[in-house]
């Protein structure tokens, strides 16, 4: 106590950046990137884009900070989570909500003053649903969290279309239902291989609340609707043949998985199906961006 009053610990910055979550949400901004070009015929005015993009991901990163603020207590009883700054409390209350509040705030006055109203509400809803709603209501508190906290993940190719058209088209919403659906495999994938942590932790996760075989099937039958919803691009007349190839090949690896999983659980199925969920999103995205510039029609 005293060498901490003589010494007080200060995080590095690099401490401070990864409660920013930079990974997730480097995937968040990525989806957020291809919400604004598949929304525009072309390429949008770098002008609303560069403060769009930094806009979202500095709202993002606030709130993957708040979340590590709050879950601080619990952090520290995780061994994935125990060394984050906030859970060793190298990283203080004030400080920590003073930086993300700063770069929250800083995020949200690009999105005012240089993008426009529909999206600032947006993203800020977004903030509120997963730092607030997500983290203090639903994690703590029902196995559905990660069902219900979805929609804040899900919101990011939405911000950007509505940063784009000043509106909140069809397609949009298809591009929300991919991640919506996505994020149940996603999450309950690391669950399960981690399902001890959660146990100690005392969190309501669906592995433990409902044992691994209920989990295994929900996350088959989420993949078999993530793949149903990828295809509405085409359905709606969005996407072509190369959009359709790429979601037919993502779906039969992503389903191969699942199904794997639930027939015979390892915990190293279950990591490649996490990991293997990334590279679904990330190429099912890129399949979308790429169809978008490089369109060959079904008929
Ligand atoms: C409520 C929704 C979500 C939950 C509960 C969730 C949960 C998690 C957890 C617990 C991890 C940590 C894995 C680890 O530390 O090893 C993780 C990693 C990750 N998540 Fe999610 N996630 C959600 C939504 C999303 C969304 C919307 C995206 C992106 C669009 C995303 C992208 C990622 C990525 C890229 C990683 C890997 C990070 C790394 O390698 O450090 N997640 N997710
Ligand atoms: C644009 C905007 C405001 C987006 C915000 C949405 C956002 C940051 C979603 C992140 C999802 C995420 C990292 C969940 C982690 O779950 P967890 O918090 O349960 O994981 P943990 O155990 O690693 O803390």
């Amino acid at each position: 106590m005293t060498t901490q009053i003589l010494n007080p610990v200060r995080p590095s910055a690099r401490q401070l950046w990864r409660l920013a979550k930079p990974r997730v949400v480097l995937l968040i901004v990525f989806c957020a990137v291809i919400g604004m070009l598949l929304a525009s015929p072309g390429v949008p005015d770098m002008a609303l884009m560069v403060p769009a993009t930094l806009g979202i991901a500095l709202v993002a990163g606030a709130a993957a900070m708040i979340n590590c603020l709050v879950e601080r207590g619990l952090d520290a009883r995780m061994r994935r989570t125990a060394s984050r700054a906030t859970a060793r409390g190298d990283a203080g209350v004030a400080l920590t909500l003073v930086v993300a509040l700063t770069a929250g705030g800083f995020g949200m006055a690009l999105l005012v003053a240089f993008v426009n109203a529909l999206t600032a509400w947006l993203t800020l809803a977004t903030f509120v649903g997963y730092a607030i709603i997500y983290t203090l209501l639903l994690k703590p508190n029902t196995p559905q969290n990660i069902v219900i906290g979805g929609a804040s993940g899900a919101m990011p190719p939405l911000l950007g279309w509505a940063a784009v058209t000043g509106e909140v088209s069809a397609m949009a919403m298809v591009l929300f239902l991919i991640i919506y659906a996505w994020t149940p495999p996603h999450f309950w994938a690391l669950a399960l291989y981690r399902r001890e942590e959660y146990r100690s932790a005392g969190l309501p996760m669906l592995p433990l609340t409902h044992g691994e075989r209920f989990t295994t099937l929900t996350m088959l039958l989420y993949s078999i609707l993530l793949a149903a919803i990828s295809l509405l691009p085409v359905a709606l007349g969005a996407s072509g043949l190369l959009y359709l190839l790429a979601a037919l090949g993502l779906n039969a690896y992503f389903i191969g998985l699942a199904a794997r999983l639930h027939h015979k659980y390892a915990d190293e199925l279950a990591r490649r199906m996490f990991r293997g969920s990334i590279w679904y999103l990330t190429w099912l995205f890129a399949a979308l961006m790429f169809d978008h510039y490089w369109r060959i029609p079904l008929s």
